[in-house]
């Protein structure tokens, strides 16, 4: 069922060719990826050590496992949260609520994996188990987006993404039809952006840290620095849970096979490569190194945070004394746009700072093997895509006030180079 609005967006990702590639390049780059980190050579962009068979990637144990760990976070996303919050109107003028219990949750699974370790769970036999739980949650991804992809044909315009709406049941799985997917309050979308995968990822980055130590009588240094920088990440993620409600993920793209993959399999399996990496090839690091790196993540996570921060304390009340004093240029919506601070150094500087973090999270393991630098050459494609994507949209949304602000702030990411 093609919806007219639906029609009339231009297509992105390369049309349903390109999304149809992307369901089949994904998940083998993740396996790839999963395969190689493990082997001796650790080669990037040579061949993986072996093909798995049906018998090294399906377990119905874990694939158990893996549902388990699922019904854990949808308890823990039920149980009474700190805060309800309102997400952005909608189409139909409605806004719909969120819990803010994120952070609540991971303190939780730390305090009930705590527990089961303490009482002989053996949390260092995961990194052996990787390649199934990453089968499991492919397929996963895969039957709740054909579920989506049902659900949303039963929805009013109203209810469906601006981009999912192709009329092409391929590029319309693929991205996502139905802009909020939800059972009465439980939204799939947005418990699935914070919760299974993002925690899981630094679940496996603990396993392996803890198998290092069963292996070599302690974890590394590049370990702890690895862990400690990406359990800040996840942490403030979560801290900061509200913001997320503004990202285009929740306001603009639907659920569909893109966030459903990315959220559950492609974020916990490849975002932990680097601790995948260091299990298989220690790194020696010293202290002079291991200082320089955690500046570098400092200076990242400074300029990711206080980005962030000010356009959300903007976004929220623009006469916050924190942003009242800043630089703006009016927009038809009403809305206005930052042209100081942060955001009148370049248009993303969030961007930046991630980007920053991103390669302290593969310095610490050293420079021999191009591997490890896979999230950050990832990121930079997807950063690089995704800030194209957002200035179509802002373009669109505030016409010739985005031009000004685009000729007042003209560097995208770096700046005086891109
Ligand atoms: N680790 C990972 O895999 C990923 C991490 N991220 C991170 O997620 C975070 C959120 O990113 P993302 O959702 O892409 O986008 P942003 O947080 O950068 O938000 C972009 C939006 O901000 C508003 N905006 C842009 N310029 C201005 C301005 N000058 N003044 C006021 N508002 C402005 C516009 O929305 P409006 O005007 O409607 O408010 C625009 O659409 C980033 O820190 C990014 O690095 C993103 C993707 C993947
Ligand atoms: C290649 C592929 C499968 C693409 C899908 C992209 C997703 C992996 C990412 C799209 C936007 C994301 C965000 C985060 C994680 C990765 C995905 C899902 C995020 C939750 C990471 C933590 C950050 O602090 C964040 C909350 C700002 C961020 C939001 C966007």
């Amino acid at each position: 069922m093609a919806h007219p609005q639906g029609s009339r967006a231009p297509l992105e990702f390369g049309g349903p060719l390109g999304a149809a590639a992307l369901m089949v390049l994904l998940p083998a780059t993740m396996f790839h990826l999963l395969l190689v980190a493990r082997s001796g050579p650790a080669r990037l962009l040579g061949p993986p050590p072996y093909l798995p068979g049906p018998d090294v990637l399906w377990s119905p144990r874990v694939l158990l496992l893996w549902l388990t760990w699922l019904g854990l976070q949808a308890a823990l996303y039920l149980l009474p949260a700190r805060k309800v919050a309102e997400g952005l109107e909608l189409k139909d003028k409605s806004r719909l609520r969120y819990p803010i219990n994120g952070f609540q949750a991971l303190v939780l699974t730390a305090l009930l994996v705590g527990l089961a370790v303490s009482a002989g769970l053996p949390l260092g036999a995961l990194p052996e188990m990787l390649v199934p739980l990453a089968f499991a949650a492919t397929l996963t991804a895969f039957i709740f987006s054909f579920l989506l992809y049902l659900k949303a044909l039963g929805v009013p315009p109203s209810a469906l993404a601006p981009g999912g709406t192709s009329g092409n049941p391929i590029y319309d799985f693929f991205l996502g039809r139905e802009l909020n997917p939800r059972i009465c309050s439980f939204d799939f979308k947005y418990f699935c952006e914070l919760r299974p995968g993002l925690i899981g990822w630094v679940l496996i980055n603990l396993a392996l840290l803890m198998q290092e130590a069963e292996l070599r009588g302690s974890p590394s240094l590049a370990m702890w620095l690895v862990n400690g920088f990406q359990l800040l990440y996840v942490g403030d993620a979560l801290w900061h849970e509200e913001a997320v409600l503004t990202t285009m993920d929740i306001t603009h793209d639907g659920f569909g096979f893109m966030l459903a993959f990315g959220d559950l399999a492609w974020v916990p399996f490849t975002y932990s490569l680097q601790a995948q990496f260091l299990l298989h090839h220690p790194q020696p690091l010293g202290l002079p190194v291991a200082s320089a790196i955690c500046l570098i993540n400092a200076l990242g996570y400074y300029i990711f945070r206080r980005a962030n921060s000010q356009k959300n304390t903007f976004r929220k009340n623009p006469s916050d004394p924190r942003v009242a004093g800043l630089e703006t240029i009016p927009t038809a919506t009403g809305r206005q746009l930052l042209v100081s601070g942060w955001w009148g150094m370049v248009r993303h500087p969030n961007y930046l700072g991630d980007l920053i973090m991103a390669l302290a999270w593969s310095l610490p393991c050293g420079v021999s093997h191009l591997l490890p630098y896979f999230y950050f050459l990832y990121f930079t494609a997807l950063l690089v895509h995704r800030e194209a994507r957002d200035e179509q949209q802002c373009l669109q949304k505030y016409g010739l006030a985005w031009q000004e602000y685009c000729q007042r702030v003209p560097y995208r990411i770096l700046p005086y180079v891109y």
